[in-house]
């Protein structure tokens, strides 16, 4: 195991906000980086670096890609912050440019032909069953984007985690965040009681009380949209049950309402065998989920390379914290956007299955692109 790095120019270097109501966690500055890494070494990194013995807060922070093989973004910071007081100036100057990426047409005949992949693949425990396609949407702005202003903004929903996390960037480059509005938390863990709220099964809030209210019969009845949320918590379920001596799960899921969508979530919660396992190897086992990549997860990788045009880096990972005694918090890092100077890239996906449909899945993408558009003031072109 190298050891660990010390702060370098090549990362933002402050500036880690996780905040929903009641819950604040901001720090500044790097004290040290934790070696980079995949995934499933997660828990050993961290084990190992809070062995070693330290100065400086008792914390890690930071993002894991959605890749597993690809390399993590953790280090612990200088110090602690307070919340900022009093009102935050406008996330950006004006908008200038939108591009989508891909077009909804282009994004709607990838999700045509995983629907193909899906329909042929063969029965069998090993055949691809899921797969979260996401598209993407640039925008610039005549300012630079203060990553910490857009989050002030998209936290007046108070149903969401905000969150904004320095990214590595090459040297030489401004400094780059990802900062959204997580609704799903991937887990956490106090002592030796664990928690995953997974969602999986979405659909656009339309602000009108009857309107909303048949959509979400009809989402509570989906058998698609329960197909789909079932594979995310066996999955869970799964990867838990061998560390847990207790393991609870309601038999359907229920409905959770952001702003501006209504999802299907189930909460589960276990208690760990052994209170060594921290909720760094939790967050390595359980990450990614089929909520953002697919079931089975290796196949639904490949899938997701072939017909996704771009690299998803930390969107669809996870975002948190962790400390000495294992305890901490992973969130699922949807609803956001990578940050940087003038540019952001928004992200959006949707879980295709068997019997989906691309125009659906088109108008489901572009419903979770709304959060991030109200904070910018972007109109939606409902593409
Ligand atoms: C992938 C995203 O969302 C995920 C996919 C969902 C779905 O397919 O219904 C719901 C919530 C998230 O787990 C996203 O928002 O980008």
């Amino acid at each position: 195991m190298p050891p660990a790095q010390a702060a370098g120019d090549d990362h933002g270097t402050d500036g880690f906000r996780l905040s929903a109501p009641g819950r604040h966690l901001a720090t500044e500055g790097v004290q040290a980086r934790l070696p980079a890494g995949a995934t499933s070494t997660l828990g050993a990194r961290v084990g190992a670096f809070f062995s070693a013995t330290r100065s400086g807060p008792d914390l890690l922070v930071g993002a894991l890609p959605f890749d597993p093989h690809h390399d993590d973004a953790l280090y612990q910071p200088l110090q602690r912050s307070a919340r900022p007081a009093g009102t935050q100036p406008a996330p950006a100057g004006r908008v200038i440019a939108t591009a989508e990426q891909p077009s909804a047409d282009d994004y709607a005949s990838a999700v045509g032909r995983c629907i193909e992949r899906l329909r042929a693949a063969p029965d069998g425990a090993e055949a691809l069953r899921k797969v979260v396609l996401a598209r993407g949407l640039r925008v610039e702005a005549d300012a630079a984007i203060d990553p910490h202003a857009l989050a002030v903004r998209l936290g007046r929903d108070a149903s969401v985690t905000t969150y904004v996390v320095p990214l590595p960037v090459a040297p030489g480059e401004a400094p780059a965040w990802l900062v959204g509005a997580t609704p799903e938390l991937l887990v956490s863990r106090r002592g030796r009681e664990v928690v995953s709220h997974p969602l999986a099964g979405s659909a656009r809030r339309l602000g009108d009380g009857a309107a909303d209210r048949a959509c979400t019969d009809a989402l509570l009845a989906s058998a698609k949209d329960l197909g789909e949320h079932r594979f995310v918590v066996e999955a869970i379920l799964d990867g838990l049950a061998p560390l847990c001596s207790q393991l609870r799960a309601p038999p359907r899921p229920s409905l959770l309402a952001t702003e501006t969508m209504w999802h299907l979530a189930t909460r589960i919660t276990g208690t760990l065998k052994n209170a060594e396992t921290s909720s760094a190897t939790l967050a390595g086992l359980l990450h990614p989920t089929p909520a953002v990549c697919g079931t089975p997860r290796l196949p639904a990788l490949q899938a997701i390379r072939a017909l996704e045009p771009f690299d998803r880096g930390f969107y669809a990972g996870a975002v948190g914290w962790t400390d000495s005694s294992g305890d901490g918090d992973w969130y699922v890092s949807i609803r956001c956007a990578r940050v940087q100077g003038n540019a952001m890239h928004l992200f959006a996906g949707a879980g295709i299955v068997a019997d989906s449909v691309p125009a659906l899945e088109v108008e489901e993408t572009a419903a979770k692109f709304m959060a991030l558009r109200n904070a910018l003031g972007i109109d939606d072109a409902r593409a």
